[in-house]
Parts: C-alpha cells; sequence; structure tokens
C-alpha cells in the first residue's frame, strides 16, 4: 500500500488551561512539503505530535490515506531531542535506530557518510557536538525507509552545509512520493511546501 496523505480532521488542542488550536484541518500529501511555522508556544509541537501518534488531540481525528491504520510504522518522528545515547558509540547509536525502524535504508557506515559524520562512528555519542547530534539524528532518516517524515525543527543546532544535505535528504524524500511535515522558524529549502500557520486566537 503507498501512503498517500497525513489528514487531520478538526483537530483541536488543550495543555494546561491553553486552547492552542481548535477545529484545524490539516492535510499533507504525498510528493509536497507541508511546514509549519509559528511563534513560540502556539502549539507547533503539540501538532507534529498529534499528526504522529505522540499526542492525542482533544478533538478532531487524524488519519493515514493509504498504508492501513497506524501512523506509526510507516513514521519518522525526529523530535527537540536527538534521541542520542551517550554511552553508546556513534555507529551503535544509529545501528539501534536501523534495527528499531525496521532498516532498509542506508547502512550505518553510509549514512554517517551522508550526514557529514564519516570516521566518528566509533567516537562515544556524548562527546558529539550539538550540530553532530542532530546530525545523528538526521541519519535515522536514512537507515531506515519510511514514507512518513514528521520533524521538529530538525535544522536546529545544524551549520549551513548540513542544512544544504537535509534539505537535498528532504527532497530527494519527497521526489520518490514521500510525505515530510516541518515544524520550523527557518527556511528548510524543500522546494514546493504549502505553508500551516498557527499562532491566531482560538
Ligand atoms: N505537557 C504539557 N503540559 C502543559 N502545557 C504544555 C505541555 N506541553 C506543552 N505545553 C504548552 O503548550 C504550548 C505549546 O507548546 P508547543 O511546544 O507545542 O509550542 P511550539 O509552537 O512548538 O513552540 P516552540 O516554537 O517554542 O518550539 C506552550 O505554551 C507550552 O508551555
Amino acid at each position: 500500500m503507498t501512503v498517500k496523505a497525513l489528514v487531520g480532521d478538526n483537530l483541536s488542542c488543550r495543555r494546561g488551561f491553553k486552547l492552542l488550536f481548535e477545529g484545524l484541518a490539516v492535510s499533507a500529501a504525498a510528493g509536497r512539503a507541508l511546514v509549519v511555522v509559528g511563534p513560540n508556544g502556539a502549539g507547533k509541537s503539540s501538532l507534529l505530535r498529534i499528526l504522529a501518534g505522540l499526542l492525542a488531540p482533544t478533538a478532531g481525528t487524524v488519519r493515514l490515506d493509504g498504508g492501513g491504520e497506524s501512523v506509526g510504522e510507516h513514521l519518522h518522528y525526529l523530535g527537540h531531542e536527538d534521541a542520542v545515547k551517550g554511552a553508546l558509540t556513534v555507529a551503535a547509536n544509529l545501528a539501534f535506530w536501523r534495527t528499531v525502524l525496521g532498516g532498509g535504508g542506508l547502512e550505518v557506515e553510509e549514512a554517517l557518510e551522508e550526514v557529514g559524520l564519516g570516521g566518528l562512528g566509533r567516537l562515544r555519542a556524548q562527546v558529539l557536538s550539538a550540530g553532530q547530534k542532530r546530525r545523528l539524528a538526521i541519519a535515522r532518516l536514512l537507515v531506515a525507509k519510511r514514507p512518513v517524515w514528521v520533524l521538529d525543527e530538525p535544522t536546529t543546532a545544524l551549520d549551513v552545509k548540513a542544512q544544504a544535505r537535509f534539505a537535498a535528504f528532504g527532497r530527494a524524500h519527497l521526489a520518490a512520493g514521500g510525505l515530510l511535515i516541518a515544524a520550523t522558524h527557518a527556511p528548510l529549502d524543500l522546494g514546493e511546501t504549502d505553508e500551516l500557520r498557527l499562532g491566531g486566537r482560538p
């Protein structure tokens, strides 16, 4: 089955006393990026977590068009945290994710080369810089083939070259019919992009 779209209908999200949004319609189609923008605290991360199935909406529904019932098995989710275990080597971190996420993408060493971490595989991950940890998180996208990418500020801490590499990965994923939703404060250079702005008063 081919994933065609990730669709949220009539979504509301309340966190604490705050109603972040309500009655929100979201549609991300395969092959075209959806970028979520808005000020700090507007609810971008909350919306991404709802679309990824990690947070229940206060109201509304999320469905995958094509690909069956569960978003999770089709999903790469990158949160603010890099999900890197400092005590493991760089390569072991990525090998772990490759297994957990089902593989089918690049080999670990190939993916490390692609993100500019070639030769650092045997280092303990705790010594990586912030941008290198982000590169390692992005390498997860390459080691397992998954059609739905939900990415929370994916280019945070990346230098200009790494941002360009990320944009190339994203564009290749979209060109192959993948689906990509990203929250961001900075342009991502993903080609044809739909924009969803949060932060109006619900
Ligand atoms: N677990 C929680 N309990 C209560 N409030 C929360 C919780 N998580 C987030 N919030 C609040 O929800 C609001 C939206 O947070 P969210 O992280 O979705 O915003 P954002 O648009 O991604 O912000 P940023 O641009 O700063 O990353 C914030 O006011 C935040 O304090």
